[in-house]
């Protein structure tokens, strides 16, 4: 088996050190892989993400990322270790253009280097592009959550941690989003991402991670585990079920 990028190792964490959220939960994300965690509302997943991320204490348990341990990384220097996070809510700056919120997102890279990744940032997001000088405000939801991950992007992560990418969003942007998402998998970039949306998560990964107050419940494949009954019937609901 391929050396994860991402090792998380029986971390416990919370918003207060003497109420912990999570209890020791463990996951791992190779390079490359579409990692999704999925759960019932309360399960913890925001909180995992948020503790790998650094913004909250890990009080047990490790974190490390290509071999190094990096548990309860101040979030500032995320990028020095090549991972990005994007937040679900206040992702990008909406008065601002979306030219703006790129160059706010480089501001630690040299001149040169920040115009090239924002141009391949262009690339990669066209409608960015064509939009480059409107206020952030104005785009519709998908466009904004791939402003936040343009904006992620600059510092080239190896590893982009997202939570609720699909927020707000109409089904056929959620589809737009997760699409985009697996291109830039397919580019070299790993992803772990939580997501309300089961369906549409389990149906673009690599894995799944179900969390369940606070613990790991279940993992595997994602194609397994939408064909799984626990899964279907408890996080599926209806549109889930098994034909
Ligand atoms: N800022 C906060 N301060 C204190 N407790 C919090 C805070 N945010 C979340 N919690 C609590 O932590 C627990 C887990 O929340 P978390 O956001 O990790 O769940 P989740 O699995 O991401 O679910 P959801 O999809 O509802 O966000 C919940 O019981 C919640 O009440």
């Amino acid at each position: 088996m391929t050396a994860p990028l991402l090792a998380v190792d029986g971390v416990v964490a919370g918003y207060r050190p003497d109420l912990p959220i999570i209890h020791g939960i463990s996951l791992t994300v190779a390079p490359e892989e579409m990692v999704t965690i999925i759960g019932p509302n309360g399960a913890g997943k925001s909180t995992l993400i948020k503790a790998v991320a650094g913004i909250l204490p890990i009080s047990r348990g490790t974190v490390r990322l290509a071999g190094k341990e990096i548990t309860n990384l101040p979030t500032h220097r995320m990028a020095s270790v090549s991972m990005a996070y994007v937040p679900q809510v206040a992702n990008v700056f909406t008065t601002l253009t979306i030219n703006e919120n790129l160059k706010v997102g480089a501001t630690a890279l040299s001149k040169e280097d920040a115009a090239r990744r924002i141009e391949r940032g262009y690339e990669a997001f066209p409608d960015l592009k064509k939009f480059r000088h409107k206020k952030a405000g104005v785009l519709s939801g998908g466009q904004r959550q791939m402003l936040a991950v343009a904006r992620a992007l600059l510092t080239e992560p190896r590893l982009l941690m997202l939570d609720e990418p699909s927020a707000g969003l109409s089904p056929l942007m959620v589809s737009d989003v997760f699409q985009r998402l697996k291109a830039l998998v397919d580019t070299g970039v790993a992803i772990l991402m939580v997501e309300q949306n089961a369906k549409a998560a389990l149906a673009i990964s690599h894995r799944t991670y179900v969390f369940a107050e606070g613990r790991n419940r279940i993992d595997g494949p994602s194609q397994e585990m939408a064909s799984n009954e626990e899964v279907t019937s408890i996080y599926l609901g209806a549109g889930g079920r098994k034909r």
